[in-house]
């Protein structure tokens, strides 16, 4: 597809898609992130940034694989020394080739045409490399990975590094349907019940081509199809908002009621927030919190367009954060290994030293919620045991944990390694093969 710029030029979406995954690789950003900032100053038409999205996030989520194939095809030279964004072109044109069944010799052409108007010496090379991809056998490589590693072969199958694979295989039995749901995305709407009821919110999307299909939240709804974009439907961000069912839920564990004061201590970008005061109905209060100042812009935008009134917003740590409150959220910072089918480069981004810092920041922040209120509801979009029932085992003097009564839902992990939490049937955890869902974990506590 051709994208005409601002410019007046012609320009293949490749091209596009490829500097978007060359921001996305720079910096600590999102697929959603990096799309919006790219196309912040460019007026395209919704179909080109419609190819654009789709191209950055098939590449994002099989990008072990296609550098598995770019490396082999690279012979000595590395992967990593090649110019940023003829490695992110030679990316596409992988995916094109092996996944999207474009043939070899056309994904090659336009791989190559685009390379030269960057650098004539690149498309060369361009060429090169994606002839030798075209001529090799991925099945007997695969084959001789098989023999070698059960764990390495596993993760190029599904298109998933190996700490998860290694911390998937810990938790779930089944984990290798995880991996599967984890490469399709299920989009879910959720009525801003301030300024219209689901009833009505399923006529206005209808209208705009929308096929709805009702979950266990009577506010919530799963996108069956769609023509155009969500996000530039009337109503987005005002009568609807698109939110996973999964975080959805973790409102309806706190069960705010309209006199509540609530603290949420990791707000933005404020998904949950306009939950909790939607099920307020606007009322009482709401003290939001989060310690990114760009996030915490965004919310406030946010908040303004869906009328919410309820809510204060503030920069701050959450972990040191001071207010009294009925009910507080924390919505914890995570590592994510829930979110990977809606933020596929989470995959890639893993490192274990942040991880133990994560680790303590969610004790922190749990310790300083427990000052806060005397009810607190512990989330994190992520599968692993350690950020969960392994957080709440290490401060477990601090509080006692409430049965949850969610719609959907399974128990948490009784034993892990050597430990054993006891309380796994009191908190909830959601998975993408089970529920639908993004993976979460739902938890309940009172100070004691
Ligand atoms: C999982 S996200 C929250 C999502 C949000 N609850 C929602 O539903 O839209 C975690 C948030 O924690 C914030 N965060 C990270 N460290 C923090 C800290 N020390 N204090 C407050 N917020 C923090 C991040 O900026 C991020 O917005």
């Amino acid at each position: 597809m051709l994208a005409r710029t601002d410019g007046g030029n012609v320009v293949p979406t490749q091209k596009l898609a490829a500097e978007v995954l060359q921001l996305l690789e720079e910096n600590t950003i999102s697929e959603k992130s990096a799309l919006r900032e790219y196309f912040t100053d460019k007026t395209l038409d919704y179909r080109i940034r419609g190819s654009v999205h789709a191209y950055v996030f098939e590449v994002a989520k099989r990008r072990n694989y296609i550098d598995f194939i770019l490396q082999k095809s690279l012979g000595f030279r590395n992967l990593g020394s090649v110019n940023p964004f003829i490695r992110n072109l030679l990316r596409i044109a992988i995916y094109e080739m092996f996944f999207k069944g474009v043939h070899p010799a056309l994904a090659t052409d336009s791989a190559v045409r685009i390379a030269k108007e960057i650098n004539p010496k690149a498309a060369g090379f361009v060429n090169a490399i994606l002839r030798n991809a075209e001529k090799l056998d991925v099945e007997s490589e695969l084959e001789k990975i098989r023999k070698r590693s059960r764990r390495k072969y596993l993760a190029l199958k599904y298109f998933h590094p190996e700490w998860y694979i290694k911390f998937a295989e810990k938790t779930l039995p089944d984990f290798e349907n995880l991996l599967i749901a984890n490469l399709n995305q299920t989009l879910y709407v959720r009525a801003n019940t301030i300024r219209i009821s689901p009833e009505n919110l399923w006529r206005l999307l209808e209208g705009q081509g929308v096929n709805l299909e009702e979950t266990v939240l009577p506010e919530v709804f799963r996108v069956v199809s769609y023509e155009k974009p969500l996000t530039l439907l009337d109503g987005y961000d005002r009568d609807f908002v698109l939110q996973d069912l999964g975080s959805a839920l973790v409102s309806h564990a706190l069960s705010p009621e309209p006199g509540d004061v609530v603290v949420d201590l990791a707000a933005a970008p404020g998904s949950k927030t306009s939950h909790i005061s939607a099920m307020m109905e606007n009322r009482g209060k709401i003290i939001a919190v989060d310690n990114s100042k760009e996030r915490v812009e965004r919310m406030r935008l946010r908040m303004k367009k869906l009328g919410i009134r309820n809510v204060e917003i503030r920069v701050g740590d959450g972990s040191k954060f001071k207010a009294q409150a009925d009910k507080v959220l924390l919505d914890a910072p995570c590592s994510s290994t829930g979110s990977v089918r809606g933020y596929p480069y989470v995959k890639w981004r893993y490192e274990a030293k942040k991880f133990q810092s994560l680790l303590k920041l969610q004790r922190k922040m749990l310790t300083n919620a427990l000052r806060i209120g005397d009810e607190v509801v512990y989330s994190t979009c992520s599968i692993t045991f350690e950020e969960n029932e392994g957080n709440l085992l290490k401060l477990k003097e601090l509080f006692s944990i409430d049965a949850l009564n969610l719609p959907i839902g399974v128990s948490g992990i009784r034993k892990y390694g050597t430990k054993t939490f006891p309380h796994a049937d009191r908190v909830v955890r959601l998975y993408p093969h089970m529920h639908d869902t993004s993976g979460f974990f739902i938890s309940k506590m009172k100070k004691i």
